[in-house]
């Protein structure tokens, strides 16, 4: 288990975060198989974060980026409430044994209060204020209310089911940093600070190419030969599920002139440009040619399994990301390294994802020289993973709900630990 692995990088990752700042000429040709990790910092050393911002209505802002660090305007809750419903009352009104008070006034929750009595107790319902003067509430299953009188029980705490103002965040303290994304959780907390308008970063534009002679869209007929483009669809949703514009330049025949009108046209409207397919060895593909020609390519041979030839570089000054053909080393490839890059790109605060130790549940039982990903999920009995691990089978990954990293040189068996990336752990 020596080998480096996701997990191991987030050191280097974080110390790179802000950067772009990075010697890209250190893209040497390696003499054997890039570690995974080493190309995550490579990649995250390269990313040049977006800085154009806009302000956008907070309904919007769903898996936006926040530009702008934001401290709370407010107390929240602005005042003390009730966690219950039940009775509010103040504990010197009542001691160690039963006692019965009248009731004083009705709070329901939207409703200011007036103070409290002395001597009285108030009827109160969940989230309403509680009234200055008291300073517990008891759940009303534990009094017994007739005729505007309440018995209240025994050992009252003070405190006691009231949720104090400021217990969610003080006025003025940190709320949300920049570079943060921005999901459900964040939209309702802003929300309750009674913010409406935030500050985002631009979002990426990512330009998808699909490359091969063999490639047919779903919906038309399949000649002898041709096989239905299925990378596309897995980057569309890829793409959109990171809250990036997918812009989609269709598919590329097997030829030159067209390659660099199409790779030319996409690097003028995109932030990042993405292509699987054609980066092997075979002589029948123009990706790394065109590329070579109108920028700068890096080819990786990088030690993972499905993936290995992995291309980066940059199309007219635009960022480049060639992806093996193989549907489910696009599949890889995009989650293990392409996801950090872009969010990175995006300006997120990139934490790469932590691996699950887990039990295996299965054997893997030939020592490889690559780092292999298998298609896996969480069972019963722990980590399972699918029986065929094909680069050009995608129903594995369906089953699947995440990827399980075998080392090189390594086996697995039934009983060991192994590490587990789920697809939202790697999705962020
Ligand atoms: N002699 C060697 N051959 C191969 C090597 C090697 O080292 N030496 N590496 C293998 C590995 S590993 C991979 S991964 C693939 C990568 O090949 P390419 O990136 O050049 O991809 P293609 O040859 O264009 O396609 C591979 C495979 O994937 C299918 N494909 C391509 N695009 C799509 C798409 N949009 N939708 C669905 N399926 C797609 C294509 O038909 C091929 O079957 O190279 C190995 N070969
Ligand atoms: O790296 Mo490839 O995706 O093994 O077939």
């Amino acid at each position: 288990m020596s080998e480096p692995r996701l997990d191991s990088t987030s050191k280097s990752a974080n110390e790179t975060a802000g950067g772009g700042d990075c010697d890209c000429s250190r893209f040497e040709k390696p003499g054997g198989l890039m570690p995974v990790a080493k190309a995550l910092e490579l990649l995250l050393c390269a990313a040049k974060p977006v800085t154009d911002t806009e302000s956008i209505p907070l309904s919007q802002a769903l898996d936006r980026v926040l530009a702008k660090t934001i401290h709370s305007p407010i107390a929240v809750p602005p005042a003390d409430n009730s966690a219950m419903d039940g009775y509010a009352l103040n504990t010197e009104d009542t001691g160690s044994a039963a006692a019965t008070l009248p009731i004083s006034q009705r709070i329901p929750a939207g409703h200011a209060p007036k103070q409290l009595k002395p001597g009285t107790a108030a009827r109160i319902f969940t989230g309403a204020p509680v009234p200055l003067g008291a300073n517990a509430v008891v759940m009303q299953e534990q009094c017994v209310a007739t005729e505007g009188l309440v018995t209240l029980p025994a050992d009252i705490r003070p405190g006691q089911n009231v949720r104090p103002a400021g217990q969610d965040i003080q006025p003025g303290a940190l709320a949300l940093e920049a570079g943060q994304r921005l999901r459900g959780q964040e939209l309702g907390f802003l929300a309750s600070l009674g913010v409406s308008q935030v500050e985002v970063f631009r979002k990426l534009k990512i330009a998808v190419i699909s490359t091969g002679d063999e490639l047919v869209e779903p919906g038309t007929a399949l000649a002898a030969g041709k096989i239905y483009n299925s990378n596309r669809y897995t980057l569309m949703g890829l793409i959109q599920r990171l809250g990036m514009d997918y812009i989609d330049c269709g598919v590329v025949p097997d030829d030159r002139q067209a390659t660099i009108e199409a790779f030319s046209a996409a690097a003028k409207t995109a932030d990042v440009v993405i292509t699987s397919g054609g980066v092997s060895v075979g002589e029948e593909d123009h990706v790394k040619a065109v590329v070579e020609q109108l920028g700068r390519l890096d080819m990786w041979k990088l030690c993972i399994k499905p993936g290995k030839p992995l291309s980066f570089g940059e199309i007219n000054g635009t960022p480049f990301l060639g992806l093996p053909g193989n549907p489910a080393a696009v599949l890889v490839t995009f989650c293990v390294l392409g996801t950090s890059y872009l969010r990175k790109l995006s300006g997120e605060n990139v934490k790469p994802p932590a691996a699950r130790k887990m039990i295996a549940d299965f054997e893997w039982l030939k020592a490889g020289k690559r780092q292999e990903y298998l298609r896996a999920r969480i069972g019963e009995k722990g980590i399972e993973s699918y029986p065929n691990q094909s680069s050009g089978m995608l129903s594995s990954a369906c089953w699947a709900d995440g990827l399980a990293v075998v080392p090189v040189d390594s086996t697995v068996a039934k009983g060991d630990m192994v590490e587990f990336y789920s697809f939202a752990d790697l999705l962020g």
